[in-house]
């Protein structure tokens, strides 16, 4: 939980933070002033008041504060699994200091007032912003479309729609959706998993090894399908649609080919597509029971080279906690999901950057600026550029982190990363110039 005040750098005095890598840059100095960034790089001393307190990055890395466009919290309904509380707490501990809420939650987040609420909760907790994502369909039933209007001009300022958990399978409503949108410069995020193809027991790649383990297989132009669907509809509807979660190469070709025709789209993966692999699932261990399901070592590589080539614009979480009881079970009852947001950043410091394949900078494009900029955030991933907020994510490069499931803010315990080597790690998360997150300890706004 939090700790004493006494841990904790006070933010009320402007503070220069010095020598840190600026977000792959070189290094520079960091003024905060008022919650704002006042100064950056060589003169930003220089410019520092005379009371300013001093904090040494020598060594780290400064990055714009992460933002994650794919969460779920579960809260309303399953506080068991998740709270607004804890996935916020775990979320400043991760380094971010935005996130998207998914909608899949009991009530679902299709009406202005369930998602003001959503808003609400997050600001009263204080570590990150949380932005809920508005449902395209009410109730996620595929059919009538939610009140994405009432949900955009409401306080909380609504504009990525998503089903996610489902997919948007009926054409036509995903036209309807993508057409209605447009008005307000909204996104529709798609879980593309066509229903047909990959229904509620597909739980496992198909191939070789659900064969062999004698698990429903989600092939994976299940994904790959719907993709191409709908760059069509957005091309048609000159609208915007974001993919969640690519799992294979075929999806990454189309996405490329859509973007080499001016479409509109784009497209996130997560960290545990990056580095895990479906044979992880030959114990049967439902902690690696996900959606979309992990693939073989050859869409592994496919994506780490989209996300790098800019193919795949984004990193998301989708982070999905559940309570033992519902992931638990035999493999092919157990609940799709895993966490993410702790760990995220590790991941991707350790398959993209320590191997050489992104920069720090490719870090704060794909976790931060991009991911705010598809939301349409506005307080949120300006980089680290004077006049910005002080959204500052403080990372040790060379760290060697190795996962304790039970060290985790969240209140869900499937972590799929427990025990393993990874390197590089959050040191420090900083909203609008107030400490949230520090060595593993987070403060909150009643903090
Ligand atoms: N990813 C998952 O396996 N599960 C997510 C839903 C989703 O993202 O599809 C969940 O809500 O648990
Ligand atoms: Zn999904
Ligand atoms: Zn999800």
């Amino acid at each position: 939980m939090s700790a004493s005040h006494e841990d904790r750098p006070t933010t009320t005095a402007p503070l220069l933070i010095t020598g840190a890598d600026l977000a792959g840059t070189g290094a520079g100095d960091l003024l905060v002033v008022d919650g704002r960034i006042a100064a950056v790089g060589a003169d930003a001393a220089d410019e520092a008041p005379s009371g300013a307190q001093r904090y040494h990055a020598e060594g780290l890395v400064a990055l714009p504060g992460l933002v994650d466009l794919h969460t779920h919290l579960r809260e309303p309904g399953r506080e068991d699994a998740e709270t607004i509380e804890t996935g916020s707490q775990a979320a400043a501990a991760g380094g971010y200091t935005a996130v998207l809420a998914m909608a899949n939650t009991t009530p679902v987040t299709d009406t202005a007032e369930a998602a003001e609420r959503i808003w609400d909760l997050g600001q009263r907790a204080g570590y990150v912003d949380v932005h809920p994502v508005g449902a395209v369909t009410k109730a996620l039933a595929g059919e009538e479309l939610a009140e994405l209007g009432l949900m955009a001009r409401s306080r909380a300022r609504v504009r990525v729609f998503s089903d996610d958990g489902r997919c948007v399978h009926d054409a036509r409503v995903m036209r309807r959706a993508l057409e209605y949108i447009t008005s307000f410069g909204g996104v529709i995020s798609q879980h593309s998993q066509d229903p047909t193809l990959a229904g509620a027991t597909a739980c496992c790649h198909e191939g070789e090894l659900s064969g062999r383990l004698g698990l429903p297989g989600w092939p994976g132009v299940a994904e790959e399908s719907i993709v191409a669907r709908d760059v069509m509809l957005a091309r048609h509807t000159r609208s915007r649609v974001h993919v969640a979660h690519v799992s294979t190469a075929g999806s990454v070709e189309v996405l490329r080919w859509a973007k080499s025709q001016g479409i509109d789209v784009t497209a996130e993966v997560t960290p545990h597509h990056l580095l895990l692999t479906t044979d992880l699932l030959s114990t049967y261990d439902p902690v690696f029971k996900v959606n979309p399901p992990l693939r073989p070592q050859e869409d592994v590589e496919a994506l780490r080279e989209a996300l790098a080539d800019g193919t795949i614009d984004i990193v998301a979480t989708d982070h999905a906690p559940h309570v033992r009881q519902d992931k638990e079970h035999a493999f092919i009852d157990a609940a799709f999901g895993m966490l993410g947001l702790e760990t995220a950043l590790s991941v991707v410091s350790t398959v993209m950057v320590t191997e050489g394949r992104m920069t720090w900078a490719d870090v704060a494009r794909t976790m931060s600026t991009d991911p705010a900029r598809i939301a349409g955030l506005t307080d949120q991933g300006q980089g680290l550029t004077v006049g910005a907020p002080a959204n500052i994510t403080l990372v040790d490069p060379t760290r060697a982190v190795v996962v304790d499931a039970a060290h985790s803010k969240s209140l869900s315990r499937n972590n799929p990363w427990h025990g393993r080597e990874l390197t590089g790690g959050v040191h420090l998360t900083m909203l609008r110039g107030r400490v949230t997150a520090r060595e593993g300890l987070v403060w909150g706004a009643g903090a």
